[in-house]
């Protein structure tokens, strides 16, 4: 069969994007594995696939997969490209949509700068529903790592964050301690690890390990979970700019209850077709 692909990528998070609207295929983790590699295949962070919706007041079902192959809950990086993709396709063109995730619904925004902005939902606190083990819920929780005590926030944004205040992102140990967090057995479906660095009240610095991944240029729901932390921890302000390696987001979160909204840019890199 042959597929038609997009690759698009969101601060140099990058992802390779299918429409399974008007394409019926079902990949199973190994081709994902496989399509991943970027040596032997085309070489991404995530498969993001846009579907026919499954609740009737979504306008499209949002899947996300990480190189892994594994099928993750929300993506936010990737939620910027999903609006771009689904525009250019001629999918729709309404310039608010709602889209279903495995994590809950999210709205999208295509501002007219060429941004889009992602109402990314209210970010979930409790130990269960992250899940993380942990008698209660509290703003940080020390966990065990390399024999070390580290104090971690956690965080869900329909996926699960642990988020490390550091004091240098260029010198964090990112490649070191990120393994280890993302595999803590506290974190029963795994972690993605954030290395957050207090700039100022409006200004943060981050570098996220990703579940199922490893090191990315860029973290959507990372820096929203950075994001949380640090305003939970009194450090931010309700705006904040979150700098990653690869570029910076615009975030904004007005405290536990209220949804966190995320702005940045969502870029095409090209098309192409392969055989599967
Ligand atoms: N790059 C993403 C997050 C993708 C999923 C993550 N690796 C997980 O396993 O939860 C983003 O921009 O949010």
């Amino acid at each position: 069969m042959l597929l038609h692909f997009t690759k698009m990528h969101g601060l140099g998070n990058d992802f390779m994007v299918l429409d399974l609207i008007s394409q019926k295929v079902r990949l199973r983790p190994e081709q994902i594995r496989r399509l991943a590699d970027r040596h032997f295949g085309v070489g991404f962070d995530q498969l993001l696939t846009v579907e026919v919706p499954t609740t009737p007041d979504a306008d499209f079902r949002y899947r996300i997969y990480n190189a892994d192959g594994s099928e993750v809950e929300n993506c936010g990086n990737g939620a910027r490209c999903f609006a771009v993709f689904v525009h250019d396709r001629k999918l729709t063109n309404k310039n608010r949509l709602q889209v279903e995730t495995a994590g809950g619904p999210l709205i999208l925004l295509i501002n007219d700068k060429g941004l889009v902005t992602v109402d990314m939902g209210v970010p979930r606190l409790q130990p269960d529903l992250i899940p993380f083990a942990a008698e209660h819920q509290a703003i940080s929780y020390p966990l065990e790592v390399a024999g070390q005590s580290l104090e971690v926030g956690a965080v869900s944004m329909g996926n699960p964050h642990a988020v490390l205040r550091i004091d240098d992102v260029a010198h964090a140990p990112v490649a070191e301690l990120g393994p280890q967090i993302e595999n803590h057995p506290r974190f029963p479906k795994r972690v993605n690890a954030g290395f957050l660095q207090v700039v100022s009240r409006n200004q943060g610095r981050l570098r996220v390990f990703e579940r199922g991944v490893g090191e990315t240029l860029a973290c959507g729901t990372g820096a929203c979970a950075a994001m949380v932390y640090g305003r939970l921890q009194g450090w931010f302000d309700s705006r904040v700019e979150m700098q990653l390696p690869g570029g910076h987001l615009q975030l904004e979160w007005q405290g536990e209850g209220h949804p966190v909204m995320m702005t940045g840019p969502a870029q095409k890199v090209f098309e192409g077709h392969l055989h599967l």
